[in-house]
């Protein structure tokens, strides 16, 4: 597949890791990386992933409005930004007909979001991708979903550090708990909901799974940890699975696992080869 216009929306942790991850693989080579920022922020945009994007790029261009984006014309899009950008922005992109790959998949508990991204694929004539980002084995639980999910309960662990600026705040004291306290049980709507920055995994796994109510969500902070603990168990018609992954928080936010940025980069790399896996 050809891919010579590669968009980015956001410029953050994920963004930036996203770019040297392609830088160092070396396959990739684009004509031109355009970034999305948030109106105003241009400059930071530029400082933050210019380098990084003039790896892999010929041209390197920094928008601040959907329109001055898409006037680059990029094959594909990818958002690594927050779930206004998925509400606001992405709809704009996909009825321009631009295929999007979104990581702020939480933002798909807010119905009307959910039908006005499925709208705005329909009128583009292209889709939209929910990457696995940080969970793994959604490719299992999707095949399941088709004979029939009973029951799917997940859990969500991270250390006190990366539940900073969340309502968990209010529910207990971060700085001084000392043992693994559970704030949190509920289903996946409302946990996507309140904790956008870190619970888009329970989004991924209702979408793929049995749906925003019937995914039974806790979320942890553990103080005894320093990754980011991902487990689920799921009781379906075809298949019954747990799985379970430790992922390493980014270095700079400890509220995102690195792998989330290895499983965009696969997703863009498997448009670029010719067995995509
Ligand atoms: N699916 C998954 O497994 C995971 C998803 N995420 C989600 O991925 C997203 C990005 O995460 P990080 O890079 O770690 O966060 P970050 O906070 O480091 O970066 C987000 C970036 O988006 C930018 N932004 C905000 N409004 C914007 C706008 N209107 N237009 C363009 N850019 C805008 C911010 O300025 C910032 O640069 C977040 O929504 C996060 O919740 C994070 C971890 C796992
Ligand atoms: O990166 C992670 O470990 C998961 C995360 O934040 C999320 O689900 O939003």
């Amino acid at each position: 597949m050809s891919m010579r216009r590669l968009g980015i929306l956001g410029y953050g942790n994920i963004a930036a890791t996203l770019l040297d991850i392609l830088a160092r693989d070396g396959r990739a080579r684009f004509e031109q990386v355009a970034i999305l920022a948030r109106p105003g922020a241009s400059e930071r945009a530029d400082a933050r992933l210019r380098t990084a994007a003039e790896v892999i790029a010929e041209e390197v261009t920094i928008h601040e409005t959907a329109d001055a984006f898409l006037a680059a014309r990029p094959d594909l899009a990818v958002e690594c930004a927050t779930h206004d950008v998925v509400r606001e922005t992405v709809p704009e992109i996909l009825k321009a007909g631009c295929e999007t790959v979104v990581v702020s998949v939480g933002a798909f508990a807010d119905a009307d979001t959910a039908a006005r991204i499925e709208d705005a694929a329909a009128l583009g004539r292209t889709r939209t991708v929910l990457v696995p980002g940080a969970i793994g084995g959604v490719d299992a639980l999707a095949a399941a979903r088709i004979a029939g999910i009973e029951t799917l309960v997940y859990s969500g662990r991270k250390p006190p550090a990366a539940w900073k600026g969340t309502p968990a705040e209010k529910l207990l004291d971060l700085d001084a708990i000392t043992s693994e306290t559970v704030f949190f049980e509920g289903n996946a709507r409302q946990a996507a909901t309140d904790y956008p920055k870190n619970a888009n995994v329970a989004a991924t796994l209702a979408l793929a799974g049995p749906g925003f109510e019937r995914t039974e969500v806790r979320l942890i902070a553990d103080p005894g940890i320093s990754a980011n603990v991902h487990e689920y168990e799921v009781r379906s018609q075809s298949v019954n699975f747990t799985i379970q992954l430790t992922g390493k928080a980014s270095p700079d936010n400890p509220k995102t696992s690195m792998s989330t940025a290895y499983s965009v980069a696969r997703e863009v790399m498997n448009r670029l080869v010719p067995i995509a896996i």
